[in-house]
């Protein structure tokens, strides 16, 4: 008989506030899938596009990918080119001899029967992806992750139920779309080493060009594996996107707490279960009792994918630097940027819209700082270099391009980096003045806006600033600005203040005097004249 057991835990932890009970051990495995972003399917040549064309149930379909009978499967070699630049970006063992297997279950998604996989040879094993603290924000210094293997796989079709009518709709277009399954040892051991693993998997596919990398269109597709202090292991599936993922870990674990606790181990954690995510709960799938017997066996429509042994060493050369060097480079000389600053040209990150894309970024970032760093006469400091070309190309470029709903690709054309580079040359010469270069680039975004980007239109800024009378008075008569600040202290009418300040009691009010000047003079004067005139006007001792 079954007895409902109250639970009385003094300090048992709820979601909203979870934290990791040091005498039960989180042990976590993930199984990734990854659908590869090449033109056509694994083993049709029906359009890989199942995202765009969801709309259009069927479209994408040949023969093969309906399993028509004696139709036969081609392999796709773009997809092994992707496989494999994966495999090396993990620093995985790439096999130079693999073959595909078929795995049997019977689902109306699945017309072959079997899905076509890589059971008993798969395509590479052996990798790992480091995280660090610094660069991830896990909380060790940096943690390793291993990666037990990679296989090359074709996704199912998509059913969707009818519950109303009670008939299950049938859409083939993701049928034999090429993917990855990715399995790590189980090495994680808390939810921030997840987080950052999926986020810089995640990175690394966009990186490579090999996917979309997007969890909310199932491009990307977490499984994982948990289990406490050595009891079995229980998989999670159909967790739609990272918060999902984290919930369902937290609610598991303090599930299984809960079991350990109430002495229930034996009985009910002692063999592997599938279980799914609610939303806010996990249900049990399947157990040990209904273990599906996938009879794995050979495909032998297929040959074994057999790679000569330059062919890694070949496709390593064509590939980016990682994204874990480039961030290195850049925060190093002559760069030396700040880490935040250089994750915004190295990571997509969500805020950036359809303003620009990182790469882009990257590589205007660069080149305007080697075309401003050649201009910088010797002297300055490495670190001080790339103060301005961060300044206005991360912080204020950017915000503008927002602002204005421009993409930086439209400007690129006619903002070239070397007329970029001009204009920092403007305000490192103190030519302009920050004020007043805020304004000045704002309006020639602005004109590009409206000019539609001309490309024949050329962009002046030496000119411009001329135009609008806004170049600094880099040498003002001392007699000349002493009127001016008599003029100022006068308007003020407030001669209490202007006594306080004088006297040091508000020493920090002459910043006010000084912003008026500012203001009076659009910026065009420096604040530092303006600051000594002052208290050359107000016979200042302090
Ligand atoms: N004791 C454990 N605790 C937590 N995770 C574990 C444990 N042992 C293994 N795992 C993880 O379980 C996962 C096993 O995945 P794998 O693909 O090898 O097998 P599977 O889940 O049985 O197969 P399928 O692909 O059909 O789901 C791996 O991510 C591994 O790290
Ligand atoms: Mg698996
Ligand atoms: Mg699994």
């Amino acid at each position: 008989m079954w007895v409902f057991r109250r639970f009385n835990h003094t300090h048992f932890p709820q979601i909203s506030e979870f934290r990791l009970l040091p005498q039960y051990k989180l042990k976590c495995g993930l199984e990734i899938h990854t659908q590869l972003d090449t033109r056509n399917k694994l083993f049709s040549m029906s359009t890989n596009d199942p995202f765009h064309s969801a709309n259009n149930p069927n479209l994408h379909t040949s023969f093969f990918d309906i399993a028509l009978p004696g139709t036969q499967p081609l392999l796709n070699y773009e997809a092994v080119l992707f496989a494999t630049k994966l495999a090396i970006a993990l620093n995985c063992r790439v096999n130079l001899d693999s073959q595909f297997d078929r795995k049997h279950y019977f689902y109306g998604d699945q017309p072959l029967g079997y899905q076509i996989t890589q059971h008993f040879s798969p395509f590479a094993s052996q990798g790992h992806l480091p995280l660090y603290r610094d660069i991830d924000g896990i909380a060790e210094i940096n943690k390793n992750i291993h990666v037990a293997q990679l296989q090359i796989e074709q996704d199912t079709g998509k059913s969707l139920y009818k519950k109303s009518e009670q008939i299950t709709l049938i859409d083939l277009n993701r049928s034999g779309v090429p993917l990855i399954e990715m399995v790590t040892e189980p090495d994680f051991q808390d939810l921030g080493q997840i987080r950052a693993f999926i986020k810089k998997y995640q990175n690394l596919v966009r990186h490579l060009k090999i996917s979309t990398g997007d969890l909310e269109t199932g491009a990307i597709r977490v499984d994982v594996n948990l289990s406490i202090n050595d009891h079995a292991r229980v998989e999670l599936k159909n967790l739609p996107n990272t918060s999902s993922i984290l919930n369902a870990i937290k609610y598991e674990y303090l599930r299984q707490v809960r079991i350990i606790e109430d002495g229930m181990a034996n009985k009910l954690l002692s063999q592997p279960e599938t279980r799914g995510w609610t939303g806010s709960s996990t249900v049990k799938l399947r157990g040990k009792e209904t273990t599906i017997d996938y009879r794995y066996m050979p495909d032998m429509e297929l040959p074994r994918i057999k790679l000569a042994s330059d062919v890694v060493e070949t496709v390593r050369k064509t590939m980016p630097p990682s994204p874990d060097k480039v961030l290195n480079t850049l925060i190093s000389e002559p760069y030396r940027l700040s880490l935040k600053d250089a994750k915004i040209l190295c990571l997509n990150s969500n805020g950036q819209g359809e303003m620009y894309n990182h790469e882009e970024l990257q590589q205007f970032y660069l080149d305007t700082f080697h075309s401003y760093a050649y201009r910088v006469k010797e002297g300055i400091r490495a670190n001080n270099l790339s103060k301005l070309p961060t300044n206005w190309i991360i912080h204020e470029l950017l915000g503008d391009l927002n602002k204005l709903e421009l993409p930086l690709s439209k400007i690129t054309k006619v903002l070239k980096p070397k007329i970029f580079a001009d204009f920092l040359m403007l305000i490192h010469n103190n030519e302009i003045s920050g004020a007043s270069g805020k304004l000045l680039l704002f309006h020639v975004l602005k004109t590009l806006k409206e000019t539609n980007c001309d490309a024949c239109a050329s962009i002046d800024f030496d000119s411009l600033i001329d135009e609008f009378d806004i170049r600094t008075i880099n040498q003002i008569d001392d007699g000349e600005l002493e009127e001016i600040c008599q003029g100022i202290i006068e308007s003020i009418k407030n001669e209490k203040l202007i006594n306080d300040i004088a006297s040091g009691k508000k020493k920090n009010s002459i910043k006010f005097l000084v912003g008026q000047g500012m203001k009076l003079s659009q910026g065009r004067i420096k604040a530092q004249d303006f600051e000594k005139s002052f208290k050359k006007v107000l016979d200042v001792k302090w």
